[in-house]
């Protein structure tokens, strides 16, 4: 092409549908559940076509009517190559396969798990260290961010209970989960040796995984918001009688000596990491899926046992059950003139199932279950993390 001759492009409008969702959901009752679930957005559903789709017509460039026809090339008397190209959604949302595009928000200092755990999912990604939780979520919801890390359970501590509550706080979806491996080190100032220790500072749950060499150390224990964050506090106060718990990583970036490694109290220490999303992905079914669901269930007796058959029924195994407190509604008190009145905890339940929200069998699940929960809602469907 010589230089003088430039493609006439169309309206950046229609760039969004590159997104190819109507491409994907050509089945309109998938559309219609998914959306009555909360797993679709009303806009996603209502996608444009692909614009190679499109008529002349819809895109209002009419041949023959005096504007410029699609397939038209026109010559130009100036070179317009140095104009800035539109930003396109894709160029906001859709990842390359090394996720060079994507931002990712996690909470914590640079070197956190939680930022390993971004690195895992989107190898080439940029990473952006949050204060707090709420900033994480915010930053995603604003589109300074494209992805929110969150951790969410761990192999030897357990549940990140308070993160489950912030799902219902905001209105994003899980659209991945990531597995990872983690290998706590001490760490301390160069030239420090493990007896020199008078405390160690690390996240609540670093120092829960790392209890037995805490034991062993019998040195106080300190709470920092996560594991990075203490390895910064010895390196920057220079406290030659703390440690951190913390990974290699962080020591490598704050400049910290490696005291002891592998120091959990299982050599299997894995933390589940979930990834959030302003829109969710379209489920699949060519991989293992995993399917995210919030509910809360009608009075009665067996009610738990009826909402969790309509999975067994079906064939479908449920990989994690948790309950919270539904804190504006905390308490149900029941008044039985015979027996007195009682008090009853009210809960909200988060269910993981192994199905994709694109298999029947998961629909008429969910289906079922509606006709028992007072309330339900689908957080995401997403790939189930393998490769460990
Ligand atoms: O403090 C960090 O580095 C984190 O990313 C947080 C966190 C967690 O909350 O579980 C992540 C992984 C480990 O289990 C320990 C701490």
């Amino acid at each position: 092409m010589s230089s003088n001759v430039v493609p006439i492009c169309f309206s950046a409008n229609y760039a969004h549908s590159k997104w190819g969702v109507t491409h994907l959901l050509q089945n309109k009752n998938t559309i219609s559940k998914l959306r009555k679930w909360g797993c679709l957005s009303a806009n996603l559903g209502q996608s444009r076509p692909h614009l190679e789709d499109e008529k002349p017509s819809d895109l209002g460039l009419n041949s023959g009517d005096g504007r410029i026809d699609g397939s038209q090339v026109t010559k130009c008397h100036k070179d317009l190559s140095y104009l800035p190209k539109p930003l396109s959604s894709s160029d906001l949302v859709a990842p390359n396969s090394d996720g060079s595009k994507v931002r990712v928000a996690y909470k914590g200092a640079p070197g956190a798990y939680s930022e390993a755990a971004a690195l895992k999912a989107y190898p080439k990604c940029e990473t952006v260290p949050c204060k707090e939780f709420e900033s994480v979520f915010k930053a995603v919801e604003l589109w300074l961010v494209d992805r929110a890390i969150l951790q969410i359970e761990n192999s030897v501590a357990g549940s990140a209970h308070r993160n489950y509550d912030l799902f219902l706080r905001h209105r994003l979806h899980i659209v991945g989960e990531v597995q990872l491996s983690i290998d706590h080190c001490l760490l301390g100032l160069p030239d420090v040796q493990k007896e020199d220790l008078k405390c160690v500072l690390s996240h609540p749950q670093a120092l829960d995984q790392c209890k037995m060499m805490m034991n062993e150390l019998n040195v106080g224990k300190v709470n920092t918001e996560d594991t990075a964050g203490a390895a910064k506090i010895v390196a920057t106060k220079g406290a030659r009688d703390t440690g951190a718990i913390a990974s290699s990583r962080a020591a490598e970036t704050y400049g910290l000596h490696i005291l002891s490694n592998k120091i959990q109290d299982d050599s299997d220490n894995v933390t589940r990491f979930l990834i959030l999303a302003r829109e969710p992905i379209i489920p699949g079914t060519d991989k293992p899926h995993k399917t995210s669901i919030v509910f809360t269930l009608e009075e009665g007796p067996g009610v738990l046992f009826k909402a969790l058959a309509v999975f067994a029924l079906r064939g479908i195994s449920l990989s994690k059950i948790e309950s919270r407190p539904q804190r504006n509604r905390p308490v149900r008190i029941v008044d039985d003139r015979n027996k007195g009145s009682a008090k009853y905890f009210d809960y909200f339940f988060y269910i993981d199932f192994e199905a994709s929200m694109a298999e029947p069998r998961a629909q008429y699940a969910l289906g079922h279950l509606q006709e028992l929960s007072r309330f339900l809602r689908v957080l995401g469907c997403y790939p189930v993390d393998t490769n460990l």
